[in-house]
């Protein structure tokens, strides 16, 4: 609808003679009028519908027009104001048009005259309103901590926009290093939740015996070394976002206390008989296909409904087309800076090599790699020789495969079928390359006691990695291209490993 040639008008004059001539020329113009003698009742009027226009004297019985017109740049900052003025008062006129009015008009004026202003104003709201749309429709490069314009991250955006207000349970999910997390924070930074805490539980790095109390707390002497009440997740996060990480690594029984939690947002702390009511909303992620876990008999049915409510799925980078290289150019700035160097772009062969790669990563191992090239080399440009081998090698999309097992226990977790694990000798092979080339052929005179199980090798690796970082396990984890929580839920297998060879 044209808005110039219908539209609403608020007009506020305490000249009972002047408001009906005014409301006579608004009508002639095509206005539907609402005339309103005094501030308090404009304000009233305000807050049951807001107008397209309001006309408003300066000069009221109960209050002045400049009150009225703060509260409406502070509440209602899509309506366009005119003030009127008698002429003692243009200087204060003036100053409403540095404080957000459209324009003034100096008693006596004529129908004409208002006419044209009322256009005027009518026409600036409608382009206002035109850029807004277009602004609205344009691919957003930058989203809540998020870079990325690609179309499958602008539904992404939709989706968490759409989202954010609802306490519905949102579940995340997508492959390692696809931005699980910063989803996680953008639907509670965007919502009404947002002055409420956010608070994360990675359920695969913490102790299995630990997880209960890491959730809902524990009161002073529930267990050993409980030697204080205590408050959990639970409790923290009221009000606000309980982020639940990692949630397919949560035990089962602890997932049927977390289930009664879910439907009633009651729950009892560790040691404790007093029942708490919190409100909280609940955002759940997974690098598994949640639903395989539930066929599986490891996730509950009953829980993957109450909290599968609004599923986000994250692409995998190689999906994302053109976000690979806005990517890389935001992260070689902000390195850029904290490294101290000069690098001003990205040469066409390594652009193209970046873009070509299939990142099993994902945008952690993008950190990873232009985090190396900017700390190992100098220049402007980022070369292609600058790329760690694996990723120049002429086969990348097979070389991305044969890096992919020393990833991530990927066995379940979501990848795509040109990323699907493979062990490494299979992906050596692929590759182009005879497994004899690399390893020692296994001879008759091999001894079994040479070979060493595969998860030693991977446990002896990890640690020599975490001993270098000085006991440091998140800078470890970024060295070795995985997980922090990758480490722990290791660490966790290992230990069971050694106990069951031990008993
Ligand atoms: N679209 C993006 N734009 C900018 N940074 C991103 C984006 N996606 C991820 N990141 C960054 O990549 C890193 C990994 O992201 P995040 O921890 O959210 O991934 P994840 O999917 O939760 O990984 P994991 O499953 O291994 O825990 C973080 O430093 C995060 O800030």
């Amino acid at each position: 609808m044209d808005i110039t040639s219908s539209f609403t008008a608020l007009l506020v004059e305490d000249s009972m003679s002047l408001g009906a001539l005014y409301t006579e020329y608004l009508r002639a113009d095509g206005a539907r009028v609402t005339h309103v003698n005094h501030g308090e009742d404009a304000l009233n009027e305000l807050k049951r519908w807001q107008p397209d226009l309001l006309v408003l004297d300066i000069q009221l019985p109960d209050m002045s027009g400049m009150d009225i017109l703060e509260t409406v740049q502070q509440q209602y900052p899509d309506i366009t104001v005119i003030m009127i003025t008698a002429h003692g008062t243009i200087d204060i006129a003036v100053d409403a048009m540095r404080s957000g009015a459209f324009d003034f008009l100096v008693k006596p004026f004529d129908a004409k005259r208002l006419s044209i202003t009322v256009r005027n104003a009518l026409k600036q709201r409608q382009l206002v309103n035109l850029v807004a749309k277009y602004e609205s429709s344009l691919p957003k490069p930058h989203y809540m901590g998020f870079v990325g314009e690609s179309l499958a991250m602008q539904t992404v955006y939709k989706t968490i926009d759409c989202v954010a207000n609802s306490k519905a349970s949102a579940f995340i999910i997508g492959e390692s290093g696809t931005g699980k997390e910063v989803c996680a924070h953008a639907i509670h930074n965007a919502g009404n939740r947002h002055d409420g805490p956010f608070v994360a539980l990675n359920c695969a790095s913490i102790p299995k015996d630990l997880i209960e109390s890491e959730i809902f707390g524990h009161t002073k002497g529930a267990f050993t070394g409980a030697i204080a009440n205590r408050d959990g997740a639970a409790t923290r996060a009221h009000n606000g976002t309980l982020f639940l990480d990692e949630i397919c690594e949560m035990d089962l029984e602890l997932q049927s206390k977390l289930l009664r939690f879910i439907q009633t947002g009651v729950f009892q702390r560790v040691g404790g008989t007093k029942e708490e009511k919190v409100d909280v909303r609940f955002v759940s992620a997974t690098n598994r296909m949640p639903w395989d876990e539930v066929k599986a008999g490891r996730f509950r049915e009953d829980l993957f409904y109450r909290l599968h409510v609004i599923p986000i799925e994250l692409p995998p980078l190689r999906m994302r087309g053109k976000d690979i290289l806005l990517l890389a150019s935001n992260l070689l700035k902000e390195y850029n800076k904290e490294e101290g160097k000069r690098f001003k772009g990205i040469s066409c062969d390594a652009k193209q090599c970046l873009k070509s790669y299939q990142w099993p990563g994902n945008v952690r191992q993008l950190q990873n790699v232009i985090r190396q090239i900017v700390v190992l080399n100098d220049g402007e440009l980022v070369e292609l020789d600058m790329l760690p081998i694996q990723m120049t090698a002429t086969s990348e999309t097979t070389l991305a495969k044969v890096s992919e097992p020393v990833q991530q226990d990927q066995s379940v977790s979501i990848a795509a079928s040109n990323s699907a694990p493979v062990s490494f000798l299979e992906g050596i092979e692929s590759a182009g390359f005879s497994a004899d080339e690399h390893f020692p052929a296994v001879t008759p005179e091999a001894k079994s006691d040479d070979i060493v199980p595969l998860w030693l090798t991977e446990k002896q690796t990890i640690e020599n990695a975490i001993a270098l970082c000085k006991g440091n396990v998140p800078k470890a984890a970024a060295l070795l291209d995985i997980s922090a929580s990758t480490i722990y839920r290791k660490r966790q297998t290992w230990e069971e490993l050694e106990n069951s060879l031990s008993h």
